[in-house]
C-alpha cells in the first residue's frame, strides 16, 4: 500500500509517526509534499525515512491513498494541482476542517473520498478519530481506511454531517484540555507553588486521571474524589458558579460552528 501527504505539516506528521510507529506502514511506502517548503520534506525524510514526491509525481500515480492535509484555503489550488497525477484508484483521505466530500469530488471527479477528523494525539497513537465516507468507497476500501486510522487510535465512524462536532469535540479537544493544564498551572504557581512542581502536579494528575476516564464513569469519579463539604466540592462549587458547563457548551458550539463555515467558505 503506498500513501502520499499532500501537505506536510504537523497533522501529516502525526499520522506519519503513528503509522511508522505501529508499523502499520513502511517508510519507503510513504512519500510527502507541500507547497514550497522544501527543508520542511527534507526533515521528514531524515526523521522518518520517508520519500519525497518527485518532479515526474509518479508517487502520485501509484499511490493507493492520498493524505489531504492542507489548511481549508489551500485545497482548492492543491487539488487543481495533483488532480491530473490521480489514478482512478487512489482514495483521498481528507483531515481538512470543514471541506466538504462533496466539494473534494467537485475538483477530482468521482473518486472515492473519505474524510476523517484525527487529533494531533495520532503522534503517540492515542487520537480519537471520526471518519465518513462517500458510496464510492468500497468495503475493502473502508477495511484499509480503518486499519489506518486505527494504527493512529481509536476510529469512530460517523455521518459526514456529524463530522463538525467530531472537529469541535475531538479534533481541537486537545488544545482545551492544554488551556486547562496551562490554567491550573498558574493557579497552582499563584497558590505558592514553584513553576516546576506546580508542571510536574499537574502533568500527572491529568496522566493519571486519562487513565482513571478510561474505566469507570465520568460522574462516578468525579463523586468518589469529591467529599461531602471538602475542598474538591469547594472547587467545583466555584466552577458551577461560574457556570463551567455552559463555558464549554459555547466553546464546543462555536468550534463546530466554525467548522460549518468554513466548509461553506471554501465550497
Ligand atoms: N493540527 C491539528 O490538530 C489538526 C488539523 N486538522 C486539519 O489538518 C489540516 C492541516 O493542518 P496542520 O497540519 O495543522 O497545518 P500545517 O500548516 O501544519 O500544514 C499544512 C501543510 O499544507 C501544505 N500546503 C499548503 N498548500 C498546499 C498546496 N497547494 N499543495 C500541497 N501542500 C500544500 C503546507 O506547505 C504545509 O505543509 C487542516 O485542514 C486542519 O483543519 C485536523 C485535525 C487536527
Ligand atoms: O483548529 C483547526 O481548525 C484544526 C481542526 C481541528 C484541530 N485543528
Amino acid at each position: 500500500m503506498n500513501i502520499v501527504c499532500v501537505g506536510a505539516g504537523s497533522m501529516a506528521e502525526s499520522m506519519i509517526h503513528g503509522w511508522i510507529n505501529k508499523r502499520i506502514m513502511k517508510a519507503e511506502n510513504i512519500a510527502v509534499m507541500n507547497k514550497s517548503d522544501l527543508e520542511r520534506l527534507e526533515n521528514l525524510k531524515d526523521e522518518y525515512g520517508v520519500n519525497i514526491v518527485q518532479k515526474e509525481r509518479v508517487e502520485l500515480r501509484d499511490a493507493d491513498f492520498i493524505l489531504l492535509a492542507m489548511k481549508p484555503k489551500d485545497v482548492e489550488a492543491a487539488l487543481t494541482d495533483i488532480k491530473d497525477n490521480l489514478s482512478g484508484n487512489a482514495v483521498i483521505l481528507s483531515v481538512v476542517a470543514g471541506v466538504s466530500i462533496e466539494t473534494i469530488q467537485r475538483h477530482v471527479g468521482n473518486l472515492p473520498v473519505a474524510r476523517a477528523m484525527p487529533n494531533t494525539s495520532a503522534k503517540v497513537g492515542k487520537s480519537a478519530t471520526g471518519v465518513a465516507w462517500s458510496k464510492w468507497v468500497t468495503l475493502e476500501q473502508q477495511h484499509d481506511l480503518r486499519n489506518l486510522l486505527s494504527s493512529i487510535g481509536s476510529v469512530t465512524v460517523v455521518d459526514e454531517s456529524q463530522l463538525d462536532a467530531v472537529t469541535a469535540v475531538a479534533g481541537s479537544g486537545p488544545a482545551y484540555i492544554y488551556y486547562f493544564a496551562e490554567a491550573m498551572t498558574e493557579a497552582a504557581v499563584a497558590n505558592g507553588l514553584s513553576p516546576a512542581d506546580a508542571k510536574r502536579l499537574v502533568r500527572q494528575t491529568f496522566a493519571g486521571a486519562s487513565d482513571m476516564l478510561q474505566h469507570e464513569d465520568f460522574a462516578v469519579l468525579r463523586k468518589k474524589v469529591t467529599s461531602p463539604n471538602g475542598t474538591t466540592a469547594a472547587g467545583i462549587a466555584a466552577l458551577e458558579r461560574n457556570d463551567f458547563k455552559g463555558i464549554i457548551g459555547e466553546c464546543v458550539k462555536d468550534a463546530a460552528s466554525r467548522s460549518q463555515a468554513l466548509g461553506r467558505e471554501f465550497k
